[in-house]
């Protein structure tokens, strides 16, 4: 028998296309102390082949020289303008102390109403990409549902549909960012890095956050409430075929409930020389959302328990210690964060 590792997080695997009652609870408790939950779905949100498809588009892309990944480059109008397109190595630090991450990175945002222009050999499969980003947002108002209904959130507000409301892309434009993320391999020479780290410490910005890798490619960990480091394993049980998306809350989310919801610090380490490709989908509000209380009972209760995490959380981002009562919208959030992250000047 193999015995368990001290070192797991132990984070849940939920199964969200179960209709037994607990599982808006499950998911609840997950997020209020992991930030962190495995969701587990029977395919008809996101066949797995979807995944697969996009895994393998990500290596083509990736896979060619810099001159043909750079007329995309990240911000240009070439791309879309900002937060879309490449990034090339070293072009950002989640963690701004940190020289830039080992990383290559591709950002897509949901079509509004035309997907951004992609560079071959993206172009060529826009429609698989389009799928793919519905198939995501699918996902995330599921949990965001089962959210609202463990929040309690009365039907006179807006009822379970609360938070997937305010992230309805139909609606209107919103920070959401399908990313595609390459981690070379440590050195082609076997020389040993200059950093164990190829994604620096950082929180999410947005709601939640899907992630997708690959069976052997491991390296993610999240800082834990004693300050030490647990690996979050790929595939965290046997019995699965496949690896489970795994997903985790992040800041705006954190801001939204009060602090009760987790938005966990994690980052991307060296465990293997080789190269690593993974995928995130980054949900995000609509842009004019307001980042007020959510009507809720349960975060009433809650109280101010949170109200340390959300402080630090707030030093951390560059947005001072307090939250001095000011109301952001979704937007000016998110465009903090970027100019942390990127150095972009007003
Ligand atoms: O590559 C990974 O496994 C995680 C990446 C990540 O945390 C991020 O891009 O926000
Ligand atoms: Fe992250």
């Amino acid at each position: 028998m193999p015995q368990p590792d001290p070192k797991d997080p132990n984070i849940p695997i939920i199964d969200i296309s179960s209709q037994a009652p607990d599982v808006a609870q499950q998911v609840l408790s997950a997020a209020s102390t992991h930030g962190f939950l495995f969701v587990q779905q029977d395919d008809s949100l996101l066949p797995r082949a979807q995944v697969n498809a996009m895994f393998a588009l990500s290596a083509q892309f990736f896979s060619q020289p810099v001159a043909r990944k750079s007329t995309h480059a990240i911000h240009s109008a070439a791309a879309g303008g900002i937060n879309r397109g490449w990034v090339t190595m070293a072009g950002e630090a989640l963690d701004p102390s940190h020289p830039g991450d080992p990383k290559e990175a591709f950002n897509i945002s949901p079509p509004h109403p035309e997907l951004q222009p992609l560079p071959s050999p993206l172009s060529d499969s826009s429609a698989e990409i389009r799928k793919f980003l519905d198939s995501c947002h699918a996902i995330c108002t599921r949990i965001l549902t089962l959210l609202g209904t463990a929040l309690q959130i009365e039907e006179k507000e807006g009822g379970e549909r609360w938070l997937a409301d305010r992230h309805n892309e139909s609606k209107g434009p919103s920070g959401t960012t399908f990313r595609m993320l390459y981690y070379p391999k440590m050195h082609a020479d076997g020389a040993t890095p200059t950093s164990s780290i190829r994604a620096g410490a950082h929180s999410d910005y947005g709601s939640i956050t899907l992630l997708f890798r690959l069976p052997g490619q491991p390296g993610l960990e999240i800082l834990k409430p004693d300050q030490t480091w647990a690996p979050v394993p790929v595939n965290p049980s046997p019995d699965l075929v496949t690896p489970p998306i795994l997903v985790n809350i992040g800041d705006l989310l954190s801001f939204w409930t009060n602090g009760m919801l987790k938005s966990t610090v994690h980052r991307v380490t060296f465990s293997g020389r080789e190269e690593r490709y993974s995928m995130a989908y980054f949900c995000h509000p609509l842009d004019s959302a307001r980042l007020e209380a959510v009507p809720s009972e349960v975060i009433e209760a809650f109280g101010d328990k949170g109200a340390e995490e959300l402080k630090s959380q707030r030093e951390r981002l560059g947005l001072g210690g307090s939250g001095g009562g000011e109301v952001l919208t979704a937007k000016e959030h998110l465009d903090r964060r970027l100019k942390v992250t990127y150095g972009l000047k007003d």
